[in-house]
């Protein structure tokens, strides 16, 4: 492992902007150990490798590797917990892995948005923890709720403004998206005139504009007409890496989940892979109707 890893520590301590004594300070290890990792004249044991992948925001296959492992984990939640007038997250366990696409589902207020929150980092857990082993920073995309738009600017504008901040400006890139999305004709109007629907494709334009190894989307499809609820699914069908959804929309959702969560009483009271539910001849939806309501009948 020698030669990647020394190779990677060395990249990655320079990206995090950490001097050798910062990284040494952090792992509780003298700054001669970190130079001997970085000659390839010594190497971390196990224990510091995992808190070695953590402050360095990346896996541990990609730090010893230089590469990921799609079965890799890349984020381990662990007892959280999270109140505002009353608990919301009620000690929250989770192992998430770069092939993951989960449909996280729940009634209304059962703590769905409040958890992917504290994934993304908008919120603080009261108590527990979020360890993330990609770099947020790089490998994360958000949609939330709210499309966080500049609507004093055209749709184009506001595409080429995001691809540049984004690093994946290219104009027949962004011609080939705002085509791909159905905003040809909108491209000259301001954000700011368009409709929710279009505000929505607009939002997960953006989103989607750099690959991540972890996409959230809040109810993306919320006041989407059918045509672009359609396109949306088909278009999530070829993202890579792991997708965490929460949806209300059950029409299609077969299709492009692997791993069904059920968020109830600030628990995940339920963590099933979907061939399991297909197996027994059920339907996510079907599925979510009869544990939702038992937990609800049990309580
Ligand atoms: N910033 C906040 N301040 C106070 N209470 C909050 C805040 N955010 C969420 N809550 C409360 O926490 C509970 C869970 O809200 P959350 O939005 O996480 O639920 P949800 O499962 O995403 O619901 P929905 O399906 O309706 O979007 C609700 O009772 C909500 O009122």
């Amino acid at each position: 492992m020698k030669n990647i890893f020394s190779h990677q520590l060395i990249t990655l301590r320079r990206r995090k902007k950490l001097s050798q004594n910062d990284l040494a300070r952090k792992l509780y290890v003298s700054r001669q150990s970190i130079s001997k990792w970085e000659n390839g004249e010594n190497e971390p044991g196990i224990d510091k490798l995992i808190t070695l992948s953590e402050i360095l925001g990346v896996s541990l296959d990609f730090l010893i590797l230089g590469k990921d492992n799609m079965n890799d984990l890349i984020l381990k939640i662990s007892g959280l917990t999270k109140a505002f007038a009353q608990p919301v997250l009620n000690g929250i366990d989770l192992n998430i892995y770069g092939k993951d696409r989960i449909a996280l589902l729940g009634s209304n207020g059962a703590g769905k948005s409040t958890l992917v929150k504290v994934i993304y980092g908008e919120l603080q857990p009261d108590t527990g923890r979020v360890a993330s082993y990609i770099n947020n920073k790089d490998d994360l995309n958000v949609m939330t709720q709210d499309d966080v738009l500049m609507e004093d600017l055209k749709v184009i504008e506001q595409v080429q403004l995001a691809a540049l901040i984004d690093k994946v400006y290219s104009e027949e890139f962004i011609e080939q998206l705002i085509r791909k999305f159905r905003l040809e004709k909108q491209k000259n109007t301001f954000v700011g005139k368009l409709s929710g629907g279009q505000k929505r494709r607009l939002s997960l334009l953006l989103t989607l504009l750099r690959d991540s190894k972890l996409l959230i989307l809040d109810e993306p499809t919320v006041g989407m007409d059918l045509e672009s609820i359609d396109f949306f699914w088909r278009y999530l069908d070829h993202v890579g890496g792991c997708v965490i959804t929460i949806t209300h929309d059950f029409n299609q959702i077969d299709k492009y989940f692997s791993r069904v969560l059920l968020l109830k009483d600030g628990k995940i009271m339920q963590d099933v892979s979907v061939d399991k539910i297909h197996s027994h001849n059920q339907t996510i939806e079907q599925w979510y109707r009869q544990f939702n309501n038992e937990e609800e009948h049990v309580k």
